[in-house]
């Protein structure tokens, strides 16, 4: 560890804040100016930058890992007020550029005040590693409650839509879009009430009430994540512009899921998934009611412009749905939330941290580093379930690589990338299917340029990375060079080598 405080730690760090820096004026100067290289705008947190360190706080279990952070419970010394601690290390930010969506996390929780949204306290940062202190959702995800209960009875379904509608009015209220509403991001405090978390795939719209500084991503070709498969709607699938339809038809797949126990639209890979969403393959469940029924499907309709909530009538179509007959949205925070379902291993909603008394600060930065190989034993449910997709996937699909593929054979990885030779480049589609099969492809001509033999055999296949963009796919006879501009060379390792250790 030390000896990332070189030369080079010292670099990182200056590069990062270099990329980070948002205007923090001093409130004493009432908001204006700001310092003479950045004086454009002016801006104060509500949540300040604080001069802590990761000693002042005793550091207790791992809430879940991220895919570029890792959440702590952490009480501080001093206040004895437990956080949820955001940790997030500079270095892997920096390298897997990142830096982006930290600071429009940053800035758009700093504004954002609404019992059902997670709240930003704080935020501090030493040589390794930012930190945010948000509230503590000591109830755990939503996702866990529907996977312990299960599915859900309707009455408790009813109450965490009623919650999640209520907190979704007033985040689209704001002009922002979460892109990211799911189970594991609608998380619970201790008594049960929901908050949604997670901001790292919001959107903001033009108009949007919220500051957002020059440098936060808010355009798609910089947004790398976008949701997750299960929950996407038809219209991203085709590269419409995000709209507040989005959460709602991931509203529909959320209430689909806490009725069933499970998503709307599953299947064995994402490829599958999306052609599901796309032919919008719906089957429920004999025991859903009417009101249910009709409730998702409307949320589901493929038009996001006619999902109850996205219309000119805004909200109140959605709360007058006979779903929703009964509740009182005036005082639903003050209604009795449903009973949580417990962690069958800690037997205790409250923060049980003993059985992760070997996790300390002095591996923060590695730790965040490695836990996104998801070797984390502390992993999430998110990841166990492998809910977590990225953009990379959902760019790239394309009926059109269909053709390439035998009945019941699924597209496992699939991206544009570059093949090297020795002077020049050929832009080619590579697929890796579950049969397994790995081939690229001419994406002009829609023909097959190479079907790369494939073997369970590491002797006989291979992947070297060679650098986050870079890889080598090694066979006896050739080895072939690729460039994935998205930086994939990892994920493709891992495809391939989990295909080959099934
Ligand atoms: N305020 C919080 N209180 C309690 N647990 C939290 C809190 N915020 C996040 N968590 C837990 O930590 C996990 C990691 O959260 P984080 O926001 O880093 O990433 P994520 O939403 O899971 O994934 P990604 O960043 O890949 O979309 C969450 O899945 C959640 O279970």
């Amino acid at each position: 560890m030390l000896a990332l405080v070189g030369g080079e730690g010292v670099n990182m760090e200056k590069d990062f804040d270099s990329k980070l820096r948002i205007y923090n004026n001093d409130t004493s100067s009432g908001g204006g100016g700001g310092n003479g290289r950045d004086a454009q705008k002016s801006f104060v947190f509500r949540a300040p930058q604080e001069n802590f360190t990761i000693q002042d706080f005793e550091l207790g279990k791992i809430y879940g890992v991220g895919s570029y952070s890792k959440v702590v419970r952490a009480k501080k010394k001093d206040t004895g007020i437990v956080y949820a601690l955001k940790i997030m290390d500079k270095k892997f930010i920096t390298k897997e550029n990142k830096t982006a969506y930290v600071k429009l996390e940053r800035i758009v929780l700093d504004q954002l005040d609404h019992p059902g949204v997670v709240r930003l306290y704080f935020t501090f940062q030493d040589t390794f590693s930012l930190y945010m202190a948000l509230e503590s959702c000591e109830g755990g995800e939503l996702f866990d409650q529907i996977t312990r209960k299960g599915c859900l009875p309707e009455d408790e379904a009813r109450f965490y839509a009623a919650e999640v509608v209520d907190a979704l009015e007033y985040i689209h209220s704001m002009g922002l879009i979460h892109r990211d509403i799911k189970p594991e991001n609608l998380l619970l405090t201790s008594d049960g009430h929901i908050k949604i978390a997670d901001f790292g795939s919001v959107k903001p719209m033009q108009d949007s009430q919220i500051t957002v500084l020059p440098n936060a991503a808010s355009d798609d070709k910089a947004c790398t994540f976008v949701g997750t498969a299960a929950y996407v709607p038809p219209e991203v699938l085709n590269s419409s512009p995000a709209t507040f339809g989005n959460d709602l038809w991931a509203l529909g797949c959320t209430l689909y899921q806490m009725l069933s126990g499970t998503s709307p639209f599953k299947d064995a890979s994402e490829w599958l998934i999306f052609q599901r969403i796309i032919a919008r393959d719906i089957k429920f469940p004999n025991d859903f009611s009417d009101e249910a029924i009709d409730l998702i499907d409307r949320l589901l309709d493929r038009d996001p412009s006619r999902r109850p909530g996205a219309g000119p009538e805004g909200y109140a179509v959605l709360k007058m749905h006979p779903f929703f007959k009964g509740v009182d949205w005036k005082i639903l925070r003050q209604q009795t939330p449903p009973k949580l379902a417990l962690d069958p291993v800690s037997q205790s909603s409250e923060g049980n941290d003993a059985h992760d008394s070997s996790w300390n600060p002095s591996h923060v930065g590695d730790n965040v580093a490695r836990s996104n190989d998801g070797n984390s034993a502390a992993a999430s449910s998110s990841e166990a379930a492998t809910h977590i997709t990225r953009l990379a996937s959902i760019d790239s699909f394309d009926s059109k690589w269909q053709q390439f593929l035998d009945p019941g054979e699924s597209v496992l990885m699939i991206s544009m990338v570059k093949k090297m030779q020795k002077l020049t480049s050929k832009k080619v589609q590579l697929i890796l299917t579950n049969k397994p099969k790995l081939i690229y492809v001419d994406p002009s001509k829609l023909m097959v340029k190479g079907n790369i033999i494939w073997s369970d055999n590491p002797n006989d296949l291979s992947v070297q990375v060679t650098s986050p963009s870079n890889f080598k796919i090694c066979t006896p006879k050739k080895v072939m060079t690729f460039e994935d501009a998205k930086q994939r060379a990892s994920q493709w390792k891992k495809a391939i080598e989990g295909l080959q250790n099934r």
